[in-house]
């Protein structure tokens, strides 16, 4: 449900006006038991949006507020940023919740004006990346993302979809502040000398000879391209680590500002290149190859292609879906493509504005460095290796190439 039940504009909530704002709704839906005491804590830690965590110490019950802020919270007001965001996140989860409700959280309301999404409180998960740099394994996690990949594009692609609705879809998810904050950070600054690069002075010499590499600019430019160009899907458009919430059990995708529709293959690119990352960090650490995470790819992978396979059967949305090797033509495109938008992640994440904990976390100088060149040079090679890396097992095996 989206209403307004403020009767200013926008303002940045506090604690103290995000209690206020659950009271009033509190009396409209009857979240909380009466009568209920609630407490608020601001708990964000991404680069963009306030997170506001409401328990009503009574009953024990909780929910979350998630407020968009009018920039980049990890840059400040220099940067602003449209509000229209959190709406186009409140949408996307409500639509993942028609084919995929176990995998995203509840959105309990929504407020357009104030840009906030009242959401399920997921505080009993653990946020992915930390649960990786934990050490910790999870033995769902590749059967659960793999589905989640698959219903979404599939349902929201020509093959699952009718082109009139896709049309009207699309509209809603245009989303061109986010997506130039991509085609900025991942597909361009990093491949030159740009301000808003932040590497580490021991990545200079290296740094330097990727900006020379003209094959490898090549490469990037016409992945970025595609990235511009291929309306393919509705796609979560930032499925990193972050934005995953695991139990031993249990996963739920966050965090979809970014939607729009985009190149099937980003989010699963995407999602290999950050579960990289810490594979890449452990085998720095204490240099031993992971195999449980290289399992959490491969089956991630196969189950995509199994599920979008069955989707493919079962669904006649278009004429030519029968045809003899349309669907293995569709999966080899959506793979060369994650490949191809693995490495871009890969490199961002060293050279770029947005780095992760994985590899900033190394205390060790020189078991960082090794992780940041291995991450350069991995992503590299699947940049321009992308059209001969044609399955997971070889995937894997330039990795471990890279890695050794
Ligand atoms: N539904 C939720 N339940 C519990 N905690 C949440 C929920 N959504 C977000 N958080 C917390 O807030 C943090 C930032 O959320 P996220 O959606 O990634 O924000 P941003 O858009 O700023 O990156 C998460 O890492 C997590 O700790
Ligand atoms: C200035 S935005 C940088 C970076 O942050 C986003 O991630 P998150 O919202 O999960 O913190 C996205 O990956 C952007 O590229």
């Amino acid at each position: 449900m989206s209403t307004s039940i403020a009767t200013t504009s926008y303002e940045p909530f506090t604690e103290e006006t995000a209690i206020a704002y659950i009271e009033k709704l509190n009396q409209k839906l009857g979240l909380f038991p009466a009568p209920s005491l609630l407490i608020c804590k601001e708990i964000g830690d991404g680069n963009l949006n306030y997170v506001f965590h409401l328990s009503d110490s009574l009953s024990g019950q909780s929910l979350i507020i998630k407020q968009a802020l009018p920039y980049a919270k990890v840059v400040g007001e220099s940067w602003p940023l449209t509000l229209r965001r959190a709406k186009i996140e409140a949408e996307a989860l409500q639509k993942a919740a028609e084919t995929v409700p176990s995998l995203v959280p509840n959105v309990i309301h929504t407020d357009d004006d104030l840009a906030i999404t009242v959401m399920e409180d997921l505080s009993d998960y653990t946020i992915l990346r930390k649960g990786l740099i934990d050490g910790e394994t999870y033995p769902n996690l590749g059967r659960h993302i793999g589905t989640y990949l698959a219903k979404t594009i599939f349902h929201s692609s020509p093959f699952g979809e009718n082109q009139q609705e896709i049309k009207e879809i699309s509209v809603r998810f245009t989303n061109p502040e986010l997506c130039k904050i991509t085609e900025d950070l991942v597909f361009t600054d990093p491949f030159f000398d740009h301000d808003t690069n932040d590497f580490e002075d021991h990545l200079k010499d290296t740094v330097n000879e990727l900006w020379k590499n003209e094959e490898l600019k090549l490469e990037a430019a016409k992945l970025k391209y595609i990235f511009l160009t291929k309306s393919e899907a509705l796609i979560h458009g930032d499925l990193h680590t972050g934005s995953v919430f695991v139990t031993a059990e249990e996963t739920k995708v966050i965090d979809p500002e970014f939607a729009f529709y985009g190149p099937a293959g980003f989010d699963l690119g995407l999602f290999i290149a950050n579960i990289l990352l810490n594979t890449i960090s452990k085998t720095a650490i204490d240099e031993q190859q992971h195999s449980d995470l290289y399992q959490t790819i491969i089956e991630t992978v196969e189950v995509f292609k199994e599920e979008y396979k069955k989707l493919w059967q079962n669904h006649h949305v278009e004429a030519f879906i029968q045809t003899e090797g349309y669907v293995d033509y569709m999966l080899g495109t959506i793979f060369e493509d994650a490949v191809g938008f693995a490495g871009c992640e890969l490199i961002r994440r060293i050279i770029g504005l947005a780095h992760v904990a994985d590899i900033d976390n190394i205390s060790d100088c020189q078991k960082r460095l090794y992780a940041q060149q291995n991450a350069l040079q991995l992503g590299s090679t699947f940049i321009i290796k992308r059209r001969n890396i044609r399955t997971i097992d070889q995937l894997i095996q330039e990795t471990k190439d890279v890695l050794k």
